[in-house]
């Protein structure tokens, strides 16, 4: 058995097959560029009105002004104006040829075809947006590694870039294991369960922007857990099989990817829950034998396969995403494990809630993450700081 920081430094330092492709911006969401950006225009690209009001050429002590057209957004407004004499112009909209000042409506009065205004109101050079101000086409726009936001999608679709590069996320196989497990809407019999695991990846590998996920589902027999594997394999990047990773006579899995030549990275972490967590590799595949309660599976992929997601796709802050929090309420935690626990952060405290143990569920109403009590602490106070992983 290996430590918890033990197991995530053997991951962080896995080789991880990151590969840069071109996708549509509007599905790059949950994603981080793959490359740099740079600009395919003069961002404006023409000079523009900041405001709605009057575009001019500025002189000293000017108080009055003469209108003669106007400029609308969308509109291609090119007509030359001479001293004296403005345009009627709307915020976006192209400035007129040789102007070069805009003075808000609010500050002028209009007498028919004329403007007046007070000269102190006139500034020179004011609310003029000027070709190129954001940036002139080619400049660097967005480094490689940047996480893409909403606003990092506007900046994109701001310079004309309708593609861009992203770190490829990993094709994913959700395999589940056993002979009880049926899926939602099937009728149970005794002795059956329904399927939480799945779904629960499902969801959480969607949000974590991965597109390919594959599903497969087999019974406890060896022939066909070592089948199954050979396809998933064949077919994802990463494999995250759950349940039958145990020591019992139907567990299947280790002994099935054994037979696959899967070399594995390790197997057995002193934490709880997930004790019986094995991760191995086969070429630049990565595969997780996540033990199969439901709150195993749910502490295991937070704190191991989505910061190894995270990194695939480009994330450099994909391990620290934790924050350290107080607690509520003394906790007393006797085993020599780490411990992860299901809790609730609300008013800036850790709320550890009650049902920890692996197979009960009814806390994952509330929770909005997983606690972590280090291997060696047996006791924490209140008020005592600790780490909490976010959903
Ligand atoms: N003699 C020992 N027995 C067990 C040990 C041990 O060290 N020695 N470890 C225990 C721990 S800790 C865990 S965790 C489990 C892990 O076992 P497996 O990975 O082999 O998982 P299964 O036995 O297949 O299932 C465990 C449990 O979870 C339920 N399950 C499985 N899949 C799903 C699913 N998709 N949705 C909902 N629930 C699921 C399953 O019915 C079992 O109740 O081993 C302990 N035993
Ligand atoms: O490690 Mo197990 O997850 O306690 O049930």
């Amino acid at each position: 058995m290996i430590s918890v920081s033990e197991a995530k430094r053997i991951l962080q330092n896995i080789p991880l097959n990151k590969r840069s492709q071109l996708i549509p911006l509007f599905e790059s969401e949950g994603l981080f560029l793959g490359d740099e950006v740079r600009s395919l225009m003069d961002v404006p690209s023409f000079d523009n009105s900041a405001m709605d009001g009057y575009a001019f050429i500025w002189e000293e002590g000017l108080k009055e002004l003469e209108i003669i057209g106007e400029s609308a957004a969308g509109g291609d407004y090119s007509q030359q104006i001479m001293n004296g004499q403005c345009i009627r112009i709307f915020t976006g909209a192209p400035m007129p040829e040789g102007a070069d000042s805009v003075i808000m409506q609010e500050k002028v009065e209009k007498n028919g075809a004329k403007i007046n205004f007070n000269p102190e109101d006139a500034i020179q050079g004011q609310h003029v947006r000027y070709q190129g101000s954001q940036c002139k086409k080619g400049d660097l726009v967005a480094q490689a590694g940047a996480k893409i936001t909403p606003g990092l999608i506007s900046l994109m679709a701001s310079v004309g870039v309708g593609e861009i590069p992203v770190f490829q996320p990993p094709k994913v196989s959700i395999l589940i294991t056993g002979n009880e497990i049926k899926n939602l809407g099937e009728i149970l019999t005794k002795g059956q369960i329904y399927n939480a695991n799945g779904p629960a990846l499902d969801i959480w590998l969607k949000s974590q922007g991965i597109r390919e996920i594959q599903h497969w589902q087999v019974r406890d027999e060896k022939k066909a857990v070592q089948d199954i594997i050979s396809k998933a394999l064949a077919q994802s990047d990463l494999v995250l099989i759950t349940g039958g990773i145990s020591v019992g006579d139907y567990d299947f899995v280790k002994e099935a990817l054994e037979f696959h030549q899967v070399e594995p990275l390790f197997y057995k972490v002193k934490q709880r829950p997930g004790k019986p967590l094995y991760a191995g590799m086969k070429k630049e595949k990565l595969v997780f034998a996540l033990p199969g309660n439901p709150a195993s599976v749910l502490s295991c992929f937070l704190n191991y396969v989505k910061p190894v997601i995270e990194s695939w796709k480009g994330n450099s802050m994909a391990w620290n995403s934790f924050v350290e929090l107080p607690v509520s309420d003394d906790f007393e935690k006797p085993i020599p494990l780490t411990q992860f626990l299901k809790a609730n952060v609300e008013d800036g405290k850790i709320h550890i809630l009650s049902g920890q143990e692996s197979f009960n569920l009814i806390s994952f109403g509330t929770a909005n993450g997983f606690a972590e009590i280090p291997e060696e602490t047996t006791f924490i106070k209140a008020g005592q700081t600790i780490k909490f992983y976010p959903w």
